[in-house]
């Protein structure tokens, strides 16, 4: 689902993001995991052509979309559809006025889909919220709530690919927990591929196949998270493990 080859990232003349190989299939949870400035949302985001402000080569396809060489109308196909991006808060990026089923029966509409009841509680229920919830408006929602809302838009309008950038930091523990465990099942169930920045180790041994871990912009050691994590190579990935708490 997701095919990167020696992906590079300038801002400026400025190399922020360099990226050797990622393959995410089907079903799989991949993570880039790494401080603050590593480069991490820079890669994410340019996999859906959202840098366009950056100079990014090499060779991308998401959903089988060669995404450096697509046109605007191609991406967008593939954007907020095919692939959806899940970002940190997303209450902020919803309109405060507007009930959660209105703006998505708009956003279904918006896509072309079949934006009918049982189509928006369906997929309200499989994120394990009371389609009640459709009702309310993003402020009158809690943080967990508002980003599994933000997943069940992504199931509705189709998602094959998830890119969540640090989509349980907002939250309390026992909440990211909840919004962990709804990527999880979503993952098992529909063969939801999975591409996941997060800076916590900890949520990510939860979930993560394999595991990139990135420094100033370059990739230091990949792997299959369990050996990763547990028995890291690169001495950077031992000091993000043992600052662990
Ligand atoms: N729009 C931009 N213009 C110029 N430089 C940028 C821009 N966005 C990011 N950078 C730089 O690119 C580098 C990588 O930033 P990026 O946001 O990808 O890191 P990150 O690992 O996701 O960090 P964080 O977890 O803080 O979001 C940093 O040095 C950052 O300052």
């Amino acid at each position: 689902m997701i095919e990167v080859r020696d992906l590079r990232v300038r801002y400026g003349g400025r190399l922020a993001a360099h990226v050797p190989e990622l393959d995410v299939a089907a079903g799989e949870c991949v993570a880039i995991v790494g401080e603050s400035g590593s480069g991490k949302s820079t890669t994410l985001l340019s996999l859906l052509g959202l840098l366009p402000d950056a100079d990014v080569s090499g060779n991308v396809r998401v959903c089988g979309v060669d995404v450096l060489s697509a046109s605007p109308r191609e991406l967008r196909a593939v954007r907020g559809a095919r692939a959806a991006l899940v970002i940190q808060s997303p209450q902020a990026a919803l309109s405060p006025a507007t009930r959660l089923g209105v703006l998505m029966r708009r956003a279904l509409r918006l896509h072309g889909r079949d934006a009918g009841e049982r189509v928006m509680a369906e997929a309200v229920e499989s994120v394990l919220l009371d389609p009640a919830i459709l009702r309310r408006r993003p402020h009158e929602v809690s943080g967990g709530q508002a980003q599994r809302f933000a997943i069940a838009l992504a199931i509705a309008l189709g998602a094959e690919v998830i890119l969540a950038d640090e989509p349980t930091s907002a939250l309390d523990v026992t909440v990211q927990a909840e919004v962990v465990g709804v990527l999880r099942r979503l993952r098992e169930e529909r063969g939801l591929a999975l591409l996941l920045v997060s800076h916590d180790l900890a949520l990510v041994s939860t979930i993560a196949d394999r595991v990139l871990v990135m420094r100033d912009g370059e990739v230091v050691e990949s792997g299959p998270a369990g050996r990763v994590l547990a028995e890291p190579s690169h001495p950077y990935t031992r000091e993000l493990l043992e600052a662990l708490p």
